[in-house]
């Protein structure tokens, strides 16, 4: 079937819709992609909500409605973007909270906003959506759901194989010898880099690293942020946008010069990526990097000194770093349809392969 998949990801920069043919289990081409980016004004009310989720944000409030109904208008506007026909949408919608289950047993909630039904009206698609909370409901972390769409297109690869995504948060597939997945958040990417930048320059990221690359990691500051518990926890394990915030608040950054707190949070994240890699069940031939992180080369130069395998976009193997995320929900989207697993025990540690996400609209 032909579908559309749609991802807002978590460094609210707007929309990436693009278009596959999939049964879900094979690709049968990819079309389109477009990225629409959200107004600042959007981005600014999104960005609150993830503030005021952390704190207790009520189910009602009328801040979400607001925010649904105007994130949904341009998810349709990404979609008639496309000019393509489709038989189904992938609808991720856009995560305002993630508490995975506790390993103490505490039940998890994962929270992604959108209004599906409006979505399909705009559109007269048929959309799949809420594909996180059936596996945290189960018991899983509801996240990372990209590693089976990553599987499928990875087959003829060599493995051991990493598939590394540096969105505001940075997740990890690894594919090994025997196909087995291991997949888990490593920890913060973009996001407190961004964060930084935009406190400090007023720019919302850090255009090919150039800040980072004017200054030197505080190895203090450095140390004592790597001693966070998560990134020593066996996976699986994933992350909120905001989980690293409280230890980046406690820290001696805010007194680090713009340039110095730059390359600061770029080799956080690539010492998370290091980190991941230890856990791994073996080391990979080569570590393939996608989402928007892959632009910056400050970080690309960290990861490649510190990972001991070599680096490489994900284009070096023909695929496009900026819309792998959206095919994946479209992808996601089919197997949804199909009733197929969306996670499995190696990826978000639930029970057993898991089917999951919901549909809404005209078959
Ligand atoms: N040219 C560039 N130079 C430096 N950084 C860039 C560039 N382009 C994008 N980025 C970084 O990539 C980020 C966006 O990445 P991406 O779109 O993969 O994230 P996301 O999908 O929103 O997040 P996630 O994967 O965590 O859900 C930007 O916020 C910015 O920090
Ligand atoms: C809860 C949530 O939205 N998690 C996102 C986020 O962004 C990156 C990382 O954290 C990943 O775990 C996940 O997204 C991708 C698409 C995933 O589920 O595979």
């Amino acid at each position: 079937m032909r579908t559309i998949g749609l991802m807002s990801g978590t460094s609210l920069d707007g929309v990436d819709a693009a278009v596959v043919d999939t049964d879900g289990e094979r690709i049968g081409g990819f079309g389109k992609r477009v990225t629409l980016p959200y107004a600042p004004a959007l981005r600014r009310d999104l960005r609150a909500l993830l503030d005021r989720a952390q704190a207790g944000l009520a189910p009602d409030d009328p801040a979400l409605d607001d925010a649904e109904r105007r994130l949904t208008e341009v998810h349709a506007e990404a979609v008639a973007a496309l000019g393509v026909t489709a038989d189904l949408i992938g609808f991720h919608g856009q995560t305002i909270l993630h508490r995975p289950p506790g390993a103490a047993g505490e039940v998890g909630l994962t929270w992604q906003i959108g209004d599906a039904d409006l979505l399909a009206r705009l559109t007269g698609v048929r959309v799949a959506h809420d594909f996180r909370s059936a596996d945290v409901a189960a018991g899983g972390q509801g996240a990372p759901l990209v590693p089976v769409f990553h599987a499928v297109l990875a087959e003829a690869l060599p493995k051991p194989l990493a598939v590394l995504n540096l969105g505001g948060v940075a997740n990890l597939t690894f594919m090994g010898r025997d196909g087995g997945l291991v997949a888990f958040d490593t920890g913060p990417a973009n996001g407190p880099l961004d964060d930084w930048v935009r406190e400090h320059t007023g720019q919302p990221h850090d255009e090919s690293g150039r800040l980072a690359l004017a200054g030197t990691a505080d190895a203090d500051v450095l140390g004592e942020l790597l001693t966070h518990p998560y990134l020593s926890a066996p996976p699986p394990k994933s992350l909120d946008r905001l989980d690293f915030q409280r230890s980046l608040a406690g820290s001696r950054l805010a007194t680090l010069s713009p340039p110095d707190g730059a390359a600061t949070l770029v080799a956080l994240a690539a010492h998370c990526v290091a980190a991941a890699g230890r856990l791994l069940p073996e080391p990979p031939l080569r570590w393939l990097v996608a989402g928007g992180g892959r632009l910056n080369p400050a970080i690309m130069r960290a990861l490649a000194t510190l990972l001991d395998a070599p680096v490489h976009p994900v284009e070096a193997v023909g695929w496009d770093g900026d819309a792998l995320e959206a095919q994946a929900f479209g992808v996601l989207a089919a197997r949804v349809v199909r009733g197929l697993p969306l996670s499995f025990p190696g990826t978000t540690g639930v029970a057993r392969p898991w089917p999951g996400g919901r549909l809404t609209g005209a078959a």
